[in-house]
């Protein structure tokens, strides 16, 4: 059977553990034929690791959606677009696109940076590109701010957060309790549109988990691109970034990547699912 093709229309982390990278490198494991429109370059300061974050000239984004497209991508995801200019050219390359599938990972912050990457960018999604989305994938601090909730801490609040997020257009909402959630478990909740279903793993050690958000979206796009349901994507994603994250290692004093491999070459971890 043909090669599925994903495509991420994202930032480039030059560590490697998050961005586009942990996007091809997880495709590559879910066996599809990953692509990238790369939007911006992070670098890192040696000495302190923090974020240098430029983004890359309008016309060269859309010179390679134009590249991209002609391919004819299965699916697509976003990671970090980084400015409203380059949201709406995601919202706009899927609409042009023939791909099924779209799977907006709302990315506003680099974990251990506090400081959203751009304000404005939260209105942008909200308008251009929960319309559109097969499935939203925010962690809680995202969640809070595209449901206009703010601070997120109960399963409660991400209820109410996934309801709002769905009415606004994503047909399928994951919020990520995750690192955030506090608890003995790694507790994500999935939206369909009917049904609040609870995805649980246990909490595995949490400091060398860069790149654990890029990880499971690429992981649900590739799961749709290979025709599993949403909800499959969902719970099989968990399960590749759980073990991802139980296997990550340091990379410095400063930060530990998700080992991307670890589900097919490791362990695979169990998910439990309950609805409330
Ligand atoms: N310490 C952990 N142990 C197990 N799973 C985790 C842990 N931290 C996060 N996860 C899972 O990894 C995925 C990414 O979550 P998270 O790290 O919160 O996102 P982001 O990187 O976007 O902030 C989610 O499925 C979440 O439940
Ligand atoms: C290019 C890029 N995209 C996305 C992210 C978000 O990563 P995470 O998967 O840890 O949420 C980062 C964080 O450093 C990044 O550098
Ligand atoms: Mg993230």
């Amino acid at each position: 059977m043909a090669l599925k093709k994903t495509l991420t229309i994202a930032g480039s982390d030059t560590s490697a553990g998050a961005g586009m990278q942990a996007d091809l490198k997880t495709f590559q494991e879910h066996n599809t034929y990953g692509m990238v429109a790369l939007t911006a370059v992070v670098a890192m300061d040696p000495e302190t690791w923090s974020h240098d974050v430029t983004a890359l000239p309008i016309e060269l984004l859309d010179k390679q959606l134009k590249t991209a497209l002609s391919i004819k991508p299965d699916a697509i995801k976003t990671g970090m677009l980084g400015t409203e200019e380059i949201i709406g050219r995601a919202a706009q390359a899927f609409k042009d696109s023939d791909a099924e599938y779209f799977v907006v990972d709302p990315v506003m912050v680099c974990k251990g940076e506090d400081e959203v990457l751009n304000p404005g960018n939260t209105e942008a999604m909200i308008k251009e590109l929960l319309p559109i989305a097969t499935v939203v994938t925010p962690n809680l601090f995202e969640a809070g701010q595209l449901s206009g909730l703010g601070r997120l801490t109960s399963v409660e609040a991400m209820k109410t957060a996934a309801q709002i997020i769905h009415d606004r257009g994503a047909q399928h909402v994951v919020i990520k309790g995750g690192k955030a959630l506090e608890g003995e478990e790694a507790v994500d909740l999935y939206y369909d549109g009917e049904t609040f279903t609870l995805l649980t793993t246990d909490k595995f050690q949490s400091s060398y988990n860069h790149g654990a958000g890029c990880t499971f979206a690429a992981a649900v796009t590739a799961n749709l691109a290979n025709g599993l349901t949403p909800r499959e994507a969902v719970i099989n994603a968990k399960a590749f970034v759980a073990s991802a994250i139980k296997n990550g290692w340091k990379m410095n004093d400063f930060v530990g990547p998700v080992q991307h491999g670890a589900y097919n070459k490791v362990e695979k971890i169990d998910v439990q699912t309950k609805e409330v």
